[in-house]
This record gives structure tokens, C-alpha cells and sequence, in this order.
């Protein structure tokens, strides 16, 4: 089947108390649809810690042809073999993540609201931009706040794609899709699913594909 123009992006939630058992809703929420890559954020976590979610949990993305960004961290990035890193702008350069990591690395970049940071994140050398918080979410407290403009803006001045993430759920999702987002990236819509993860993705899919 030929990919969507706009694909999920899903990230773990903060605490994977139970990792064995994630490790199985996980594969089942990827079994159930289109899902582009998956970014391991363990929020305040040990680094053995998050090293040991890495090891459960990159195989059965890569598996499933669904890349593995590591949250903040180019070091465990590296020593944990994700394909790649996503830093917020206190997290470290681009250009040393891409010296560490390599050419092949996706190297993705938080730009809240903000074109400039945009630009400059693609000068760095961002594989994407990532745009938020476009909704209240309650997975983290935010302080900057997108408005869908900005992807619209952005995908018709650059190639390189765009992520908004923040708040994004089935019901809201359409104006960014429709606004050029080439990802969308979620926490609650999936994890959080009254039917669990693998409605999730099927309802994030479906979404998508009707906006
Ligand atoms: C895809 C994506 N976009 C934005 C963020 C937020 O990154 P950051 O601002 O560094 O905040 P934390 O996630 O580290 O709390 C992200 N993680 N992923
Ligand atoms: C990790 C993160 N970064 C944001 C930003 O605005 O940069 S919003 C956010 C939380 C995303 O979780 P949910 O899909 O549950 O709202
Ligand atoms: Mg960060």
C-alpha cells in the first residue's frame, strides 16, 4: 500500500512501569496500522533504565519498519542503536547529534511556534522541525502554543517535514493535516485510548485519512 502524505509518530508514555507487558501493547498498536516511528521519551528515567526499555522495545519497531528516535539523549541514542535523536532546544546541537549519530541518523528538532528556530533547526541539518503544542494536552506542561499557520507556512516555503505534536487526537486532527503536517506525534491518543492502544492507532489512522 503507498504511505499517507501525513504519517503518526508515536511517542512511549513518560513511565513504562511494566516494560514486558508494554513491550506487547506496543507491538499490537503497531500491528494495527500505519505507524512512521516511535520515540522512546522516559522522562527524569535512569539511563540503565531507558537503555533497558531501548533494548525491549527497539525490535519490535524495527521489526515493523517503524523507526526508533531516542528522546533528548544522542549519548544513549548511540550506545542504545536507535536510528535517531529528538532534541528539544535545551537538549544539544544538531550538528554535533549528526557528528555523533552519522549521515544516516534522523535528527529531528522541537521549534515550539517559532519560524526562526525552524530555520535554523533545517540549517543545522533536521531530518523535521517539530511544531506544538497545538491543543492542551496533559501529558506535559507547555508554555508555547502553534497555531496550524505555521505548517501550512512552513510546508510551502521548505522540503524538509514537519511534526506537530501537542493535545492531538482523532477528533482534532484534520486542520493539521490539512494544514501540511507531515507527521503527527501523540502520546495520549494512543496510550490512552478507551480501547486500548491498537484502537488508537486505527482511529489516529483513519483520522488522517479523511481530513
Ligand atoms: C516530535 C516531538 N516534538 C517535540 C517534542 C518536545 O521536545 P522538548 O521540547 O525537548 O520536550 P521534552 O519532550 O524533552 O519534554 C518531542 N519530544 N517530540
Ligand atoms: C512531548 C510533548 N512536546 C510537546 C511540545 O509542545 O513540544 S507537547 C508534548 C506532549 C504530547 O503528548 P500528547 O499527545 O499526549 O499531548
Ligand atoms: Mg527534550
Amino acid at each position: 500500500m503507498p504511505e499517507p502524505d501525513c504519517r503518526l509518530y508515536l511517542i512511549t508514555p513518560p513511565a513504562l512501569p511494566d516494560l514486558p507487558g508494554f513491550a506487547e501493547d506496543l507491538a499490537r498498536a503497531l500491528d494495527a496500522g500505519d505507524v512512521a516511528a516511535l520515540q522512546l521519551r522516559l522522562k527524569g528515567a535512569p539511563d540503565d533504565v531507558v537503555l533497558r526499555a531501548a533494548a525491549a522495545l527497539i525490535p519490535v519497531a524495527q521489526a515493523r519498519g517503524v523507526v526508533v528516535l531516542m528522546n533528548d539523549r544522542m549519548d544513549l541514542a548511540k550506545k542504545a542503536g536507535c536510528d535517531g535523536v529528538h532534541l528539544g532546544q535545551g537538549d544539544g546541537d544538531p550538528v554535533a547529534a549528526r557528528k555523533l549519530l552519522g549521515a544516516e541518523a534522523m535528527i529531528g528538532v522541537t521549534c515550539h511556534a517559532s519560524r526562526h528556530l525552524a530555520m535554523e533547526a533545517g540549517e543545522a541539518g533536521a531530518d523535521y522541525v517539530a511544531f506544538g503544542a497545538f491543543f492542551p494536552t496533559g501529558t506535559k506542561e507547555t508554555v508555547h502554543q502553534a497555531e496550524p499557520e505555521i505548517l501550512e507556512w512552513w510546508s510551502e516555503m521548505f522540503e524538509i517535514p514537519c511534526v506537530a505534536i501537542g493535545g492531538i487526537t482523532a477528533a482534532n486532527c484534520p486542520p493539521l493535516v490539512q494544514a501540511g503536517a507531515d507527521f503527527l506525534a501523540v502520546v495520549g491518543a494512543v496510550w490512552n485510548h478507551p480501547e486500548g492502544p491498537a484502537a488508537g492507532v486505527r482511529a489516529m489512522n483513519a483520522a488522517i485519512a479523511s481530513a
